[in-house]
């Protein structure tokens, strides 16, 4: 071929080289906040679904979580709904927040500078728990919250505290993952064809 590249690593019909580094790779970021999405989609909560991953200096992910009932606080009979007159038939004095569970999920012993993303801005109560966590960066999605009295109290915390916050868009209009299209699964042709199952014999 003219252009240096060896047949061999040209893969077949698609013409990608398979010679050289992919160009088109999640960056880290984009990554951190989309593993906060994908957790949100384990939310129970019908109106807001909020993820959080927390990351430390060497880009591990070292706690993940998102917004639902305690332990053993059943998420069939606790209640979603945020506009009864009682506040105990609301969701709000029972919902984990996605920060609350990404800190208490933490797979290490510290939380010291390591940055946390987040689908929507915390609340205070979060605030509160990622300042005495150690955590030193905030990266979220959704500021809808931003003139909430909530928030306004988060960022006190966070100015007086010296977190830093930071919204973050990803670079990426969408991140898909389509198991229709990856087609793995399908035995290669270099492969040799699967051995046809022994007929069982009646013993
Ligand atoms: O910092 C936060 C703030 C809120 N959440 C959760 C708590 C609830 O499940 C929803 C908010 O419900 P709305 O119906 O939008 O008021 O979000 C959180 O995880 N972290
Ligand atoms: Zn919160």
């Amino acid at each position: 071929m003219s252009n240096g590249v060896k047949n061999g690593d040209m893969e077949a019909f698609s013409g990608k080289d398979v010679s050289k580094k992919r160009e088109d790779y999640l960056n880290w970021p984009d990554y951190f906040m989309a593993v906060a999405f994908l957790s949100a989609m384990r939310s129970k909560d019908p109106c807001s679904q909020v993820g959080a991953c927390i990351v430390n200096a060497q880009n591990k992910v070292v706690g993940i979580g998102y917004n639902g009932m305690p332990f053993g606080c059943s998420d069939d009979d606790f209640p979603w709904g945020k506009e009864s007159d009682s506040k105990v038939e609301n969701k709000y004095f029972y919902v984990c927040h996605a920060e609350m569970n990404a800190i208490l999920n933490k797979i290490v012993g510290e939380l010291r500078g390591c940055h946390i993303y987040v689908a929507m801005f915390p609340c205070n109560e979060c605030a509160k728990l990622i300042i005495q966590s150690g955590i030193s960066e905030v990266y979220y999605f959704s500021n809808k919250n931003w003139n909430k009295d909530e928030c306004i109290a988060t960022r006190k915390m966070f100015d007086a505290a010296g977190i830093k916050y930071t919204q973050y868009i990803p670079t990426r209009r969408q991140i898909v993952i389509d198991f229709d299209t990856i087609d793995w699964n399908k035995v290669s042709q270099a492969q040799d064809p699967p051995t046809p199952k022994k007929k069982r014999t009646s013993s």
